[in-house]
C-alpha cells in the first residue's frame, strides 16, 4: 500500500509501514491523531494520505500554497466537512484515541469540544456580551453567566477594553476586536482545541500581533490547530508545522498533499524535503 508518513524529523515517504510510526517522544500520544486521511468533494480527491499528529496543548500549524487542502483538513478536525454536501472522508481522525468519525459521535459534541475561529472576523449582530454568552446559553452550561463572559473575555484580552461596554454590538468593535472577540465566544463554552483557520488575515500588524501573543497565552490551556499564509507567523507562534503541497496527477488534476511535517524550528532551518526548502525560501508558492 502507498502512504505517506509524518511524524516529526520524518519526510514524506512512500510506501512505509505506517505501523512502524510512533508520536513524538516528548509530547505523549497526540491529541488529535491523523492516519491516512483523504477528503473527497464529490468524486474529486481533495487531499491525499495525510497522517499527522496534533499535540496536546501546543500549537500546530499548517502552511502552503493556495489549494492545497490545509483549511480542508482542519475543518476534518471538527467534522465541519459534515455540513459540506457530497464532502467525504476517508482514513482515520482520533481525538483522546476515540475514532471521531464513528457512528455513535455526535458531531454537536465534537464542535463543542473542538472550536474554530474564521478568516474572517464573523460576530453575531448581537451585544458583546449576547456574542460570549451564546454557546454558554445553548449548551445550558451551569454557572454564574456574568463570571463566565468575564472569564471568557479576559482570556481572550478583550476584557478591558469592552469591560465599559457589554451591551454595545459587537459589529462596532474594530476588526482585531471582533477577532477576539470570536476567540471570546468559542473559549467561552470550554473546549479542548482551538481550531484557526487564518485567523489574522483581514487583520492589520498591530491586531495581528495582539492575536499572536494571545495564542501563546491560549496554548497553556488549550491544543491550537493554525492554518497560515503567512510563513513568518507560523514560525513565530507554532511548536509544528506541516507543509502542504499541491501534485498534479498524470490526468491533470490537482491533489492537495502533505509533504512534511516536523518541529517548527526543524521544518524551518533544515527542511527534509526539497519542495519545503523551495517553499520557505520564496523559490516557490
Ligand atoms: N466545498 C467545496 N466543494 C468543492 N471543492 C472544494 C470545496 N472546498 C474546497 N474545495 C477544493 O478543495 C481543494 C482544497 O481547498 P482548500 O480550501 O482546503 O485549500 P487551502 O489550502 O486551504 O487553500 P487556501 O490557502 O487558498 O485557503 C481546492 O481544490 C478547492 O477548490
Amino acid at each position: 500500500m502507498s502512504n505517506t508518513t509524518h511524524r516529526p524529523g520524518v519526510q514524506i515517504a512512500h510506501d512505509v509501514d505506517l505501523a512502524k510510526t510512533s508520536a513524538p517522544a516528548e509530547t505523549g500520544p497526540p491529541l488529535i491523531d491523523l492516519n491516512d486521511v483523504s477528503v473527497f468533494y464529490g468524486s474529486f480527491e481533495a487531499v491525499r494520505n495525510t497522517t499527522m499528529p496534533v499535540a496536546h496543548n501546543k500549537i500546530t500549524a499548517m502552511i502552503g500554497p493556495s489549494g492545497c487542502g490545509k483549511s480542508t483538513i482542519l475543518r476534518c478536525l471538527n467534522r465541519m466537512n459534515d455540513l459540506v454536501p457530497g464532502a467525504r472522508v476517508t482514513g482515520k481522525i482520533t481525538y483522546q484515541g476515540q475514532d471521531l468519525y464513528a457512528s455513535d459521535v455526535d458531531a454537536i459534541q465534537v464542535r463543542r469540544r473542538i472550536g474554530m475561529v474564521f478568516q474572517k472576523p464573523n460576530p453575531f449582530p448581537k451585544s458583546i456580551f449576547d456574542n460570549v454568552a451564546y454557546g454558554i446559553r445553548i449548551n445550558k452550561i451551569k454557572g454564574n453567566l456574568n463570571d463566565m463572559v468575564e472569564q471568557a473575555l479576559r482570556g481572550a484580552a478583550l476584557w478591558d477594553e469592552v469591560k465599559d461596554k457589554l451591551k454595545m454590538s459587537g459589529l462596532a468593535l474594530s476588526g482585531g476586536q471582533q477577532q477576539r472577540l470570536c476567540i471570546a465566544r468559542t473559549i467561552a463554552v470550554k473546549p479542548d482545541v482551538i481550531l484557526m483557520d487564518e485567523p489574522c488575515s483581514a487583520l492589520d500588524p498591530i491586531a495581528t500581533a495582539k492575536i499572536e501573543d494571545l495564542m501563546h497565552e491560549l496554548a497553556e490551556q488549550y491544543t491550537i490547530v493554525i492554518v497560515t499564509h503567512n510563513m513568518q507567523q507560523a514560525a513565530r507562534v507554532s511548536d509544528y508545522t506541516s507543509f502542504f503541497t499541491a501534485e498534479v496527477d498524470d490526468k491533470g488534476v490537482r491533489h492537495g498533499r502533505l509533504v512534511e511535517f516536523d518541529a517548527t524550528n526543524t521544518l524551518f532551518t533544515s527542511p527534509s524535503d526539497k519542495r519545503t526548502e523551495d517553499y520557505i525560501t520564496g523559490r516557490f508558492g
